[in-house]
């Protein structure tokens, strides 16, 4: 059989490695992972009409990027961990910051505290759920009134989880829709306080939030938003990519053009939109085709050799 190599990032590339030549005798060729993720979020942000977009109070607005006026910016990718990376152009960043709280946390103390089956349940269940039953508001000790002199409202979170300390109530009084809610607020909120604080030590107008911990969720969004509407006192605002999950796949299916120079015909994207990425005899392709209606994905295809 043909040894086939793929480009592939992220753990799972060094994890998996010897699975996969094993068992599908595929070489995988390690791509870094912050280097992958910043190139597919250049990529996105130069070249996909209506990638980056706003969300807050349930609307959607897509953003102008000015492809020539993209940097510097902040990228904080929300995996399994956040990484947080200022991206000062093509290939030049630095990571900043992260936290291990991130998209592992809501699912692992979501499976523990629910018993809920796959993530899809669990973020559904957020939907449905309140989180004031669980969180400790101002409110609750302040006795239902603001701390306005310190600009906190009667119903900002004082205290993820804290109600659960004075409620003389066990695990299985609370309904798993409200453990849910209160979780996704808590892992949200604090990624967007910490993303604003670092686009604030260093700078930053433009705060990207992507990774496959967001998958497009309306209340996962608006609550990184708030955050960061919160912290920065209105100064900041959160970004949205709508190929949000794929950052990391997209700059090692991109590395394929820095891996052989020779032996594949990479286009530049000559405008912005329709996207031609490449094209190299049966080898690569990465396109979208028609016009842009927001709603279209990228299919990205690679044959091996
Ligand atoms: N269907 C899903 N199954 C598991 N996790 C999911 C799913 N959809 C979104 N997620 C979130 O994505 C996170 C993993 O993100 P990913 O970018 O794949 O991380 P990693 O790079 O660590 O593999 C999970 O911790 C979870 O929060
Ligand atoms: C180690 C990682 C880069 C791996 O990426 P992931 O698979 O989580 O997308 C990420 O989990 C991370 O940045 N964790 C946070 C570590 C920290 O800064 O505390």
């Amino acid at each position: 059989m043909a040894n086939i190599c793929l480009q592939a990032t992220g753990g799972g590339a060094y994890k998996f490695a010897d699975l996969f030549k094993e068992k599908l005798s595929v070489s995988l060729d390690k791509e870094d992972e912050m280097e992958c993720l910043v190139t597919g979020a250049n990529f996105l942000l130069k070249a996909v009409h209506q990638e980056a977009f706003t969300y807050l109070d349930g609307q959607k607005e897509f953003a102008q990027i000015d492809p020539n006026d993209l940097y510097p910016y902040l990228l904080v990718n929300i995996g399994s961990g956040v990484s947080m990376i200022k991206v000062d152009g093509d290939g030049k960043f630095e990571r900043v910051s992260g936290t291990s709280l991130g998209g592992g946390t809501f699912w692992g103390l979501g499976r523990l505290l629910t018993k809920c089956k796959n993530f899809d349940e669990l973020l559904e269940l957020s939907h449905q759920g309140n989180n004031r039953v669980i969180d400790m508001l101002v409110g609750d000790i302040y006795g239902g009134t603001d701390y306005a002199k310190i600009g906190l409202s009667a119903t900002t979170i004082a205290s993820s989880f804290g109600k659960a300390i004075s409620d003389n109530k066990e695990l299985v009084d609370y309904k798993p829709e409200d453990i849910s809610r209160s979780l996704l607020r808590m892992i949200s909120n604090n990624i967007g306080q910490i993303s604003y604080l670092n686009a604030l030590r260093f700078g930053l107008k433009r705060i990207f939030f992507a990774g496959f911990f967001i998958r497009g969720h309306a209340y996962t969004m608006d609550t990184i938003s708030v955050a960061v509407n919160f912290w920065s006192k209105g100064e900041a605002e959160a970004m949205f990519l709508r190929h949000e999950g794929f950052l990391g796949a997209l700059g090692a299916f991109m590395s394929y053009e820095k891996q052989c120079p020779d032996g594949l015909t990479v286009n530049k994207v000559p405008q912005r939109f329709p996207i031609s990425v490449s094209s190299a005899g049966n080898k690569i392709y990465c396109s979208m085709n028609g016009k842009s209606n927001g709603n279209e994905s990228i299919e990205c295809t690679v044959y091996g050799t």
